[in-house]
C-alpha cells in the first residue's frame, strides 16, 4: 500500500530555508493588543506542534557590544542575549525592520513557542518553534527568560488588586446580607 501522507518538511530544515530567504512565513498577523502589551503576533493558520514558527531577526553582536549600547528601557526589551560556542552573544532587534519575530510577546507561565538556536553558515540564529498545536487567532508567545521584566510586576500588581477588589466586594455583600 502506498502512503498518501504528504512528506512534512522537517522543522529545522524549514527554519533554515526561512533564515536563508530572510523573510517570515505569511500566516501571521500583527495586531495592537492594548497600551501595556502594545502589538502582538497572531496565527492566521493553525500551527502544528514542533513546527518552525518565526526567526527572531536582528543584528548579531557580542554581549559586550550589546551592553555598551545606550538604549532606553523599551529598546532594551528587543535585545536577546544567549550563549553560543562558550561565549555570550546578542541579537539586537531594536530596529523596526518589519520582521515579526521581534514582536512576539513574553509568557513565562504557559508559552506556546520556545526559542532555539539554529546554526547556519557558522552563525547562530534564534528561531521560535511551537511547543503545542496553535489554533487560528491565538497570540504567539514565549518565555523571555528569568529577568525581572517590569510588565510581569505590573501584571502581578493588577492581579493582586483584582483579588483585593473581589474579596472586598464579597465581604461587603455578605456583611449586607447579615
Ligand atoms: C520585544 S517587545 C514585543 C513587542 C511589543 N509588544 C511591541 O509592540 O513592540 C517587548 C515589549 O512588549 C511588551 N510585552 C511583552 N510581553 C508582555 C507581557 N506578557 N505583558 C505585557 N507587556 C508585554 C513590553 O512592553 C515589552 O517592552
Amino acid at each position: 500500500m502506498t502512503s498518501k501522507r504528504k512528506a512534512r518538511v522537517k522543522p529545522v530544515e524549514d527554519a533554515i530555508s526561512y533564515i536563508l530567504s530572510g523573510g517570515d512565513k505569511p500566516w501571521f498577523a500583527v495586531r495592537f493588543i492594548n497600551n501595556i502589551k502594545g502589538r502582538g503576533v497572531f496565527a492566521t493558520e493553525a500551527i502544528e506542534q514542533g513546527s518552525f514558527v518565526l526567526e527572531y531577526r536582528g543584528e548579531f553582536i557580542s554581549a559586550e557590544e550589546c551592553r555598551s549600547r545606550n538604549y532606553s528601557e523599551t529598546q532594551s526589551t528587543f535585545l536577546y542575549e544567549f550563549d553560543w560556542q562558550k561565549r555570550q552573544w546578542c541579537i539586537d532587534a531594536s530596529k523596526e525592520d518589519g520582521s515579526l519575530g521581534r514582536l512576539v510577546n513574553d509568557n513565562h507561565k504557559s508559552p506556546n513557542c520556545v526559542m532555539k538556536k539554529v546554526t547556519v553558515n557558522n552563525r547562530p540564529h534564534l528561531c521560535l518553534f511551537a511547543v503545542r498545536n496553535i489554533e487560528v487567532g491565538t497570540e504567539l508567545d514565549y518565555n523571555y527568560g528569568d529577568s525581572k521584566w517590569s510588565w510581569r510586576q505590573k501584571v502581578m500588581m493588577i492581579m493582586h488588586w483584582l483579588h483585593y477588589m473581589i474579596v472586598t466586594d464579597v465581604s461587603f455583600t455578605s456583611h449586607n446580607l447579615r
